[in-house]
C-alpha cells in the first residue's frame, strides 16, 4: 500500500471535480497529533505528537501518559500537592518521548515531529538523540521558561529546525456521521436500487 505523495496545495477547480476541501499535509499530521492527545488522562494539558519520515509516512504517534504498568487511576494527576511525589511530573511520559519510543521503523533519522506544545528540554534531548531533524509545533506558551529556552538552545546547536504552524483551518471537525451523508442527505444522487425483493 503506497499512496502517491502529491503537492499539498489545494488547486483551482478543474474538470476532474475533485474535492477542493482537503487539509494540507501539515494540518493533517498536526491533527493526528491532536487526535492522539485526546487519549491523554492528564486533566490539565493533553499533548500529542506525530512523527513522519521523509516519504511522509507516519512512523510514530504518542501522547502524555503514565508509563506502562503504572496505573493511571493510581498515579497522581495533580500538580500542586505539597509533596513532589504526589504530583504527576515525576511520573508522566511526555508525548514526544512516547512517539519516539512507539516508532515502527528502525530509526528516526531525518524524520519530522509534529507536536501541540513546544518540546521541553528533556524531550529536546530525546528528539536530538533519535535523529529527528525537524519539529513543527503549535503552541509556544512556555516560551519564557528556562526549560523551553534550553530546549531551543539544544535544538539549534544540533541543527534541528523548528517552526510554528499557523494552520489555515483553525478547527478540523471529525464527524462519524459524515461517511453516510451522501445516502442520507442526497437521495437524488443515489436512488434506491430497483427490483430489490
Ligand atoms: O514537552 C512536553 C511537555 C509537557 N508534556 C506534558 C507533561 C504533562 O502531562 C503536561 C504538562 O502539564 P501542566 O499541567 O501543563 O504543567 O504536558 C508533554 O507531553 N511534552
Ligand atoms: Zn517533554
Amino acid at each position: 500500500m503506497s499512496e502517491k505523495v502529491t503537492e499539498d496545495k489545494p488547486k483551482q477547480s478543474n474538470s476532474s471535480c475533485k474535492n477542493q476541501n482537503f487539509i494540507d499535509w501539515d494540518e493533517y499530521f498536526m491533527a493526528i497529533a491532536f487526535l492522539a492527545a485526546k487519549r491523554s488522562k492528564d486533566p490539565c494539558t493533553q499533548v500529542g505528537a506525530c512523527i513522519i519520515n521523509e516519504d511522509k509516512k507516519i512512523v510514530g504517534v504518542g501522547y502524555n501518559g503514565m508509563p506502562i504498568g503504572c496505573n493511571d487511576d493510581e498515579f497522581p494527576w495533580s500538580k500542586n500537592q505539597e509533596s513532589e511525589l504526589d504530583n504527576k511530573y515525576l511520573y508522566v511520559c511526555h508525548a514526544e518521548l512516547n512517539a519516539i519510543l512507539n516508532k515502527n521503523s528502525s530509526d528516526l533519522k531525518n524524520c519530522k515531529l509534529y507536536v501541540g506544545l513546544f518540546p521541553c528540554n528533556e524531550c529536546a534531548k530525546c528528539i536530538i538523540q533519535s535523529g529527528i531533524k525537524e519539529v513543527v509545533y503549535l503552541s509556544d506558551k512556555h516560551a519564557h521558561k528556562n526549560g523551553t529556552i534550553a530546549s531551543k538552545r539544544m535544538l539549534s546547536a544540533a541543527n534541528v529546525k523548528y517552526s510554528q504552524l499557523n494552520p489555515k483551518n483553525k478547527k478540523i471537525v471529525i464527524d462519524f456521521n459524515e461517511i453516510d451523508w451522501d445516502s442520507m442527505y442526497q437521495p437524488a444522487l443515489s436512488p434506491a436500487p430497483k427490483n430489490v425483493s
